[in-house]
């Protein structure tokens, strides 16, 4: 393949979905192409994130960014086109560079990943192939339709309920189809709607398009969840539609010990709690169980847990391929969750996922919860094969966007396969 050369870098500050600032790039390569991408954001950020650059230099996402498209339609735009180049990994090296710091604090995570997601794109398109496949071409992996994961009732940082878990998702694990889990979900979306509106609670939505009611006890949420699926004619469990939880534990781990609905937990105690909770609800994965500050506790749970369902670390392992390597040798988890925009670069992004393969570790790729209209993630689960993504509910523009890329890509491919990949204890595994 020939080298790739840039003749246009252009950034522009668009919104998220939130309402708030962030910034969009396009690339226009030597051979025609035109390649663009936007930056996500997130709200419950891990402490070892990759830095966003915000305007008067504060993390809040209400500010500007103008400083980092700045960066881009200077300094980047400057870098790009000062040379041709032979592959991702070079122009994601020279990001890194150019940034110098560990945290991409000066150009901002922000600036780095849409510009190194954008550049993927030039690249997928300059070998002639969809961005999926390419994705899976440059990992080595084979491309399979992930099982979507639908965020159908929001807590935590994402609502102003007092619901302190974050993310009650349903997955059509058992569906035969990417298009018929997609349809599962979608279902199960409006009968969720109809049974809180029956209960006289508010269909309001959370950040992620899930319903917002006023519950505070997660066994509470799961009876919603779990009613929900079976009136709308699915069963429970891996052959029928299971659940994920993200309760984003480090939203209630104050000083030692995990605090909500008016009880105070030890890390053991959790490990006890979540034990009782996949005993009675179908329950598949939890990300988060636990704060990214309990090293001692996650290893605990995954001992525990760890046969019976998915242990993902987020917040934990912040998409960083060493934070992960660490985590395979302490047994912290068993699975971890990916966000480019968390580590920043694309070609980073890639070698977390190899390293989790390598590592025996699970991986399920991830929207934030401010998104665009970008659809990367869906391309990057079906390139890396991981069988998982999670886009939050089956509605609202930004996160059906990423579903509806999944179908295009089903629709022009019939026969990939679709699914989890497991283990034979039924524990998700890379394919
Ligand atoms: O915690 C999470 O997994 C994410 C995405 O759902 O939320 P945020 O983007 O706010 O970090
Ligand atoms: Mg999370």
């Amino acid at each position: 393949m020939t080298e790739l050369s840039f003749t246009d870098v252009h950034a522009l500050q668009i919104l998220d979905s939130r309402g708030y600032p962030t910034l969009r790039v396009t690339l226009t390569s030597k051979d025609g192409t035109i390649a663009t991408a936007s930056a996500p954001s997130g709200a419950s950020t891990g402490a070892h994130e990759a830095v966003e650059l915000r305007d008067g230099g504060q993390a809040y996402s209400g500010r500007g960014v103008s400083k980092a498209v700045d960066g881009i339609n200077a300094e980047i735009r400057q870098l790009l086109l000062s040379q041709s180049w032979s592959a991702q990994r070079g122009v994601d090296e020279a990001l890194c560079d150019l940034d110098g710091t560990a945290e991409k604090s000066r150009l901002g995570a922000n600036t780095v990943v849409a510009v190194s997601m954008a550049s993927a794109r030039a690249f997928a398109a300059h070998s002639r192939h969809p961005l999926h496949a390419w994705i899976a071409h440059t990992l080595g992996k084979a491309e399979r339709l992930p099982v979507p994961h639908f965020n159908v009732l929001n807590g935590g940082a994402h609502a102003a309920n007092p619901l302190a878990f974050q993310e009650f998702m349903i997955a059509p694990t058992g569906a035969p189809t990417l298009a018929e889990g997609i349809r599962w979900g979608s279902e199960i979306y409006h009968a969720l709607s109809a049974k809180l509106r029956r209960k006289g609670l508010s269909t309001g939505l959370g950040d992620e398009g899930g319903y917002a009611p006023e519950i505070s006890r997660p066994e509470e949420a799961l009876d919603l969840i779990t009613a929900a699926i079976v009136d709308a004619g699915y069963t429970l469990g891996l052959e029928g539609v299971s659940i994920a939880l993200d309760p984003a534990a480090n939203y209630f781990y104050h000083d030692g010990t995990y605090v909500f609905n008016g009880r105070s937990f030890t890390p053991t105690q959790m490990t006890g709690y979540y034990q009782k909770l996949i005993t009675d609800y179908p329950i598949r994965s939890l990300e988060d169980p636990l704060a990214e500050d309990d090293p001692h506790g996650w290893p605990e749970l995954t001992a525990a847990l760890g046969q019976r369902v998915q242990v993902v670390g987020d917040d934990l392992f912040v998409t960083n391929p060493d934070r992960v390597r660490e985590g395979i040798s302490t047994g912290a988890a068993n699975a971890v969750l990916i966000k480019p925009n968390q580590i920043g670069t694309v070609t980073e992004t890639l070698d977390t996922l190899s390293v989790a393969d390598r590592g025996g570790f699970a991986a399920m790729v991830s929207h934030r919860s401010g998104e665009t209209e970008d659809t990367f993630v869906a391309d990057l689960a079906v390139g890396a094969g991981c069988g998982q993504l999670k886009s939050g509910a089956p509605a609202r523009g930004e996160r059906v966007a990423k579903y509806n890329r999944l179908l295009e890509i089903a629709d022009a491919s019939p026969t990939m396969p679709y699914g989890l990949v497991l283990t034979e204890g039924g524990r998700t595994r890379d394919a």
